[in-house]
């Protein structure tokens, strides 16, 4: 099977965590599309979602998914979102699609988190991926040293040549070289440096439930 189409099998497998009449949250990305296209089979059953990103808000609306500001909504029972990098207890490294903050946002008002990934997403520790950390520009120049005092490399995100400017007007910084033993530990850290919006790594907002994609179908993780 291609990576294609693992991210439509756990796409589609995610509709089973879908209550009739309930509000969706959803993330962003292109396994997450896959999700939205299978939505779009259960609209009438559902009362709409509240998304990630512009990007995600657009699919649904064209798809016919009535999409919610998240502050219209207390909670949500699940969200739904890809990951860049899972590891076997729940944690995550997101962002690649620059969606990070907005995500961290649903997901804290989200009772349980579904990662829907392909099975290259699964690592032992986190860190090959380098970390998407979204910056307020100003700050991006003391983050980038803080973050080789702990021995990585930031670099600024680009897009047609320019900075990368996010849903919420910031820029990205891509952190490699780091090896993440303590996502907790690490999530907290970066967390408490001024100018940082948000860290790529989910640690406090894991995944629940991994619904991982291989060649033999559709693997659960709970965690
Ligand atoms: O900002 C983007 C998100 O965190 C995505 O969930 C993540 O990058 C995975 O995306 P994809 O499903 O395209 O690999």
């Amino acid at each position: 099977m291609t990576q294609d189409e693992l991210k439509t099998l756990v796409g589609q497998a995610a509709l089973q965590y879908i209550q009739a009449g309930s509000i969706v949250g959803v993330g962003t990305g292109s396994t997450v599309n896959k999700f939205i296209d299978a939505l779009a089979t259960i609209k009438d059953k559902i009362a709409g979602a509240v998304s990630s990103s512009v990007a995600s808000t657009e699919r649904l609306q064209a798809l016919g998914i009535k999409v919610f500001e998240a502050g219209e909504v207390d909670e949500l029972a699940v969200y739904v979102d890809g990951a860049d990098e899972i590891d076997n207890a729940g944690n995550m490294i997101k962002g690649g699609g620059a969606a990070l903050t907005r995500e961290k946002i649903v997901a804290a008002q989200s009772l349980q988190f579904i990662c829907i990934a392909d099975d290259s997403k699964l690592v032992q520790m986190l860190g090959h991926f380098p970390v998407p950390v979204e910056v307020v520009p100003m700050a991006a120049r003391r983050i980038t040293r803080q973050f080789e005092a702990l021995g990585g490399s930031a670099v600024l995100r680009l897009k047609n040549g320019l900075p990368l400017v996010t849903d919420n007007g910031q820029h990205i910084l891509d952190v490699s070289g780091l090896s993440i033993a303590d996502p907790l530990a690490f999530e907290s850290q970066v967390n408490q440096w001024p100018g940082v919006v948000t860290v790529g790594v989910f640690a406090f907002q894991k995944a629940s439930i991994c619904l991982l994609g291989t060649a033999d179908g559709v693997k659960t993780l709970n965690f």
